[in-house]
């Protein structure tokens, strides 16, 4: 097993070339496969969840491998469903323990041919290409908005297009906007035609030139670095203020936190207030790959919370409710859960472990959550970090250019 032991600068200086978000990347991959564009996506990340992404779509293997990306799994079913040929999609061990029934039986209504190859209702999936017809169907929205999200993308070349009701309530829905902003991007007409019904229309992708953003989700460990810090002075390239991602919305979460945003010509520059709120509240039902950064953040800044919204999280990359805890209390806080979707700390202490190793279950998330806890518990090592590549490759790079030290303890 591989450990990182950190050490951190008195004064955190940086300038980040942050990765380009893998869920636009990802989008833009399909879209573009779909309308068979003469323009090819600029500045796509580098991560592994859009590599295998790129791979299903131009190595034409008979076996796709798309290890442990959920965006590559649920975007790529749907579009092997009206792509010719037969193919087999899997992943990673635990890709085999990620729901994928309500998209599976969604595109079965529209005649799509999929068959388990496995255990019912997650994958591998056997999928054959067909014409699909029908257009109206009902799922559930509170599971993945990622099946939501595959739907959508195949809509326009549908014969009769495709409308979406969603049942429960609808979680992750700023990536469901951000599905039907690249769509119109590409010249679809998709749309919401209530608070839960979606209707996109026949009609081809256009290819149009199209450069991808930098990466919000990933910002957010470095505002959990400026937000630990004594001192931080922190520029991250790429990043504007109407962003497509809804986890832009992580800047005014942190502003609470003290730590405001200043948008420039190129990114943002990150400015350290000092004020803290002596309690924070907030729902992550939008936001769900924030909860790590603010979970850790706020426990080490020593605010009480109450996290809402974060039924999504037990069936992401591991149980993220479960290790959140478990990696906590090795430092010292006890983090209690309600209902599966609720974490709070009312500032409950135990005894911290003297080196605590931080597992992250191959969980990029864990990884990069709990780095930059390393300013307030020294001694802490990271178990596996080479996890990080799921999302953003040269987060530990780009922590040493900040000043860190990362030291491979083998
Ligand atoms: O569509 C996307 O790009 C994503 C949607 C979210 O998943 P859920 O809809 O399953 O919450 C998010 O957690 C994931 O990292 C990326
Ligand atoms: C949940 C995540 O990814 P995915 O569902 O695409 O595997 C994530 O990146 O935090």
């Amino acid at each position: 097993m591989m450990l990182y032991k950190l050490i951190p600068p008195s004064v955190v200086t940086a300038t980040i070339q942050l990765p380009a978000s893998k869920s636009i990347s990802n989008r833009a991959l399909i879209i573009n496969a779909l309308g068979k564009g003469t323009y090819a996506p600029e500045n796509l990340s580098d991560c592994d969840d859009t590599q295998v992404m790129i791979k299903a779509l131009t190595e034409g293997k008979g076996t796709i491998d798309i290890m442990a990306a959920g965006t590559a799994m649920r975007f790529l079913t749907a579009y092997l469903s009206v792509t010719p040929g037969e193919r087999t999609i899997t992943g990673t061990a635990r890709m085999q323990q990620r729901p994928i029934q309500i998209l599976v039986n969604a595109l079965r209504e529209l005649g799509a041919e999929i068959v388990y190859t496995n255990n019912e209702g997650y994958p591998p999936l056997c999928i054959k290409g067909a014409e699909l017809k029908g257009n109206e169907i009902t799922l559930k929205g509170n599971v993945s908005s990622q099946y939501i999200s595959a739907l959508l993308m195949i809509g326009p070349v549908l014969k009769d297009g495709l409308t979406l009701h969603l049942s429960g309530e609808i979680i992750s829905r700023p990536y469901i906007n951000l599905t039907l902003q690249l769509m119109q991007d590409f010249g679809a007409k998709a749309a919401w035609t209530s608070p839960s019904s979606i209707s996109v229309a026949p009609q081809l992708y256009q290819s149009i030139p199209f450069k991808v953003e930098s990466d919000w989700s990933a910002a957010s460990y470095w505002y959990q670095i400026a937000a630990l810090s004594p001192k931080a002075e922190i520029e991250l390239l790429g990043l504007f203020r109407n962003s497509y991602q809804g986890d832009s919305r992580g800047a005014e979460v942190f502003s609470r936190l003290g730590i405001t945003t200043e948008f420039t010509s190129q990114g943002v520059k990150l400015k350290k207030t000092g004020k803290a709120p002596e309690r924070l509240e907030e729902d992550f039902v939008d936001i769900p790959d924030l909860a790590q950064t603010f979970v850790v953040t706020c426990a080490l800044l020593n605010i009480p919370f109450r996290f809402t919204g974060l039924q999504s999280l037990k069936i992401k990359e591991t149980d993220r409710i479960a290790a959140l805890r478990t990696e906590l209390k090795k430092l010292g806080y006890v983090i209690e859960e309600e209902n599966d979707s609720i974490l709070m700390w009312n500032g409950e202490r135990c005894e911290p472990e003297e080196i605590p190793v931080i597992d992250t279950y191959e969980d990029h998330r864990m990884a990069m959550a709990f780095a930059p806890a390393v300013i307030c518990h020294p001694n802490l090592l990271i178990a596996d970090p080479q996890v990080v590549t799921k999302s953003y490759p040269g987060y530990w790079e780009d922590l040493k250019q900040a000043g860190f030290q990362v030291i491979n303890e083998g």
